[in-house]
């Protein structure tokens, strides 16, 4: 209840009859899905004296693949608690994105710190995912992993050659269960028998047709694969789907495994905090320790979860601080003025990232190429429920394109770092010009589409705060958009509207219109369009999230002043408590945020069974540095039957 009270307009449409129609089909769609092979997660509370080996605290794309491994091992007793329901029935069909994201039941929209330089200073407002899948339930699906040169940066940010790019390749093979099959003959790069299913959306209409024809002729090379040997140029990219519908780690790994018996999973489970207690260890020091959780439940009674080995916080780059701050682990200060008493002093929740983009260029599309009537609504239905194709198996933004924009100076010779990193990503979104202003409700034939240019490594920083002590209270978030010293981020972003702008007259030529209505960005409406002037009022005030949250509980090595973890993921100065999300990874990769997630889960559970000597099937992965290994390193497959 309290959680409503706190959100933003929430863009809902959910009184609109269409609405309705599409729910009731998605229902009939599911009704015709093959039979549910996974059990539902239990949505009854435990009982007070819940005990576990280890609690993972929230189910999101890095929970439930930490959770799965970890109960592998039949003796160790897992618990997970995640605050919102289980992944509904329509998250598997991938062009209801927008229905989903505008639910207020698996979505919890937010309002951002005011900031003078970006979302016209009134706070951004931003999504975060609310449900048993997190982000992976409701996001875009692209399987972009990044590039190499992001993980060697990590490792020598964070002085440990094992979050290099060949160490961190093996469980990126691990997670990726590659369903096509030229692409999983790549074997040194992609991985074929892990739980997680990458594929093409099977649907490519002829909107997408023309969009990647006008990325050619503008001089962009097309990229096949970007998950292997380069990713500059346009692609389209491979999803976490399987055979036209959607596949979030929840499904893959979560849903086979819920059958154990030592695996407990409990929905609208809310976690106020993690107890910590003063222990002392073996030299005498005091040095506090996690014990377990409270959390709420769906009656609202604040319940306990004792973790016997520890607790792993899994809770997204947002959440994850907010429950560190709580638990009494932060930065002094802050924890004093809301009278929390210290367990450690860390700069938790303090570089907040996010990769800074801006409302874009929006091209309405040719009636002929996009028609969309009730008639083509049920066709496409149709089509969805006998063969997983067509409109409903796909969205617009598969199509994307990943350049080095030039804006940075070129790396030092001999640093053996090519320029092979790009620095901007150019995200395609799809909607509907509808008049009734509900434009997510039949986006999945778009009349319009949006070309947003995102900065992948932003030199901007955020931050995550309390609000106040009341743990159903949302966290304080200043995303810092485009507050870097020397605008260095805004210029990124501008080399992107420019390519798109250059790009024009080819997507003229393919029935794409720009859209010069100064109703898309009423603040900058005096300033002629496309000006140096106007791009910069661009920024500041169509500023959004890529909903890519990460590095708000870094790991980093030892003496770093802003580093909250160690390398193996661990809590420093607490014992027993780990961070395995978004938060933990040293800075933003170049692309969407997923795989990284599924890559840093997987380590981190790996990490664990090694640390108390559980069992399970490690990847045979914890070799030397270095070496980047053949496939035999990938899982060896689905125990309990695929997804
Ligand atoms: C709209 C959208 C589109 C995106 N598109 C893409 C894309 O196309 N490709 C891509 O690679 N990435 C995409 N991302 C990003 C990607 O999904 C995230 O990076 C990823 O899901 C983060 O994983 P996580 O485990 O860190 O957090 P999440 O997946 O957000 O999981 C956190 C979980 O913790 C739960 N939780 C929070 N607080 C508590 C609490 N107190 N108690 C119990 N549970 C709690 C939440 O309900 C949630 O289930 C998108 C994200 C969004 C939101």
């Amino acid at each position: 209840m309290l959680m409503q009270m706190s959100r933003a307009a929430s863009p809902a449409c959910d009184n609109d009859p269409l609405y309705t129609f599409v729910t009731v089909l998605a229902t009939v769609i599911n009704s015709r899905l093959q039979a549910e092979r996974t059990a539902r997660a239990q949505e009854q509370p435990g009982p007070d004296d819940d005990v576990a080996d280890v609690v993972v605290v929230g189910g999101g794309s890095a929970g439930c693949i930490v959770a799965a491994r970890l109960s592998e091992d039949p003796r160790v007793r897992v618990t997970l608690l995640e605050r919102g329901g289980t992944e509904p029935p329509e998250a598997r069909v991938p062009a209801f994105l927008s229905y989903l994201t505008a639910r207020a039941n698996v979505m919890e929209f937010l309002q951002a710190q005011p900031e003078k330089g970006n979302c016209n200073g009134t706070g951004c407002v931003f999504p975060l995912p609310s449900l048993l899948s997190g982000g992976g339930g409701v996001n875009g699906m692209l399987y972009v992993r990044g590039s190499s040169v992001d993980y060697d940066d990590w490792a020598e940010q964070v002085g440990d050659l094992s979050w290099g790019y060949s160490s961190v390749l093996r469980y990126f093979k691990r997670a990726e269960r590659n369903l096509d099959k030229i692409i999983a003959l790549d074997r040194r790069f992609h991985g074929r028998r892990g739980r997680q299913p990458v594929s093409w959306h099977p649907y490519r209409g002829p909107v997408l047709q023309r969009l990647a024809d006008a990325f050619q002729a503008a001089g962009l090379p097309f990229r096949r694969d970007v998950n292997a040997r380069g990713q500059l140029g346009y692609s389209v990219v491979q999803t976490t789907t399987q055979g036209g519908e959607r596949v979030s780690s929840f499904r893959a790994y979560l849903g086979p495994a819920l059958r154990r018996r030592n695996l407990r999973v409990v929905t609208y489970a809310t976690v106020t905090r993690v107890l910590v207690e003063p222990t002392a260890n073996t030299e005498g020091d005091a040095l506090p320790r996690a014990t377990g959780v409270e959390y709420m439940d769906a009656a609202g009674r604040l319940r306990v979860v004792k973790a016997e080995k520890e607790v792993v916080l899994t809770a997204g780059a947002l959440n994850t601080p907010k429950i560190l701050l709580l638990s009494g682990i932060g930065p002094a200060e802050h924890l004093k003025a809301f009278n929390i008493s210290l367990m450690a002093d860390l700069p938790v929740g303090q570089g907040l990232q996010d990769q800074s983009r801006a409302g874009g260029l929006v091209f309405d599309c040719d009636a002929s190429l996009c028609v969309s009537d009730w008639e083509h609504r049920v066709d496409d239905l149709e089509e969805y429920d006998r063969h997983r194709n067509g409109t409903l198996s796909a969205t617009p933004g598969q199509i994307t394109a990943f350049v080095r924009t030039g804006v940075d100076p070129p790396p030092p010779l001999g640093r053996g770092r090519p320029a092979k990193q790009p620095d901007l990503q150019i995200m395609v979104s799809g909607s509907r010009n509808d008049p009734n202003g509900c434009v997510v409700l039949d986006r999945w034939r778009s009349n319009r589409f949006t070309f947003m240019p995102a900065v992948l490594h932003p030199r901007s920083r955020g931050e995550v705060r309390l609000r106040s002590s009341d743990p159903l209270q949302p966290p304080l978030v200043r995303f810092g958009f485009f507050s870097d010293d020397g605008n260095r981020d805004l210029a990124v972003y501008k080399e992107g509207l420019k390519l798109v702008l250059a790009m024009e007259p080819r997507l003229a030529e393919r029935g794409f219109t720009l859209n010069r209505d100064p109703g898309q960005a009423p603040a900058c409406a005096g300033l002629p369009f496309g000006s140096d002037a106007w791009q910069d009022c661009l920024a500041r005030t169509t500023t959004g999230t890529t909903w890519h949250y990460a590095a708000s509980c870094r790991m980093g090595r030892d003496g770093d002043a802003g580093a909250v973890l160690d390398t193996g993921l661990r809590v420093r100065g607490v014992q027993g408590l780990r961070v395995a999300d978004a938060s933990a990874m040293p800075s933003t990769t170049s692309g969407n945020t997923n795989a990284p997630v599924m890559m840093v889960a997987e380590r981190a559970a790996d990490l664990i069974k090694k640390d108390h000597g559980f069992g399970g099937k490690p990847c045979a992965d914890d070799r030397s540095p270095g070496d980047s290994g053949p496939s035999d390193s990938e899982d060896s497959g689905p125990e309990d039957g695929s997804a």
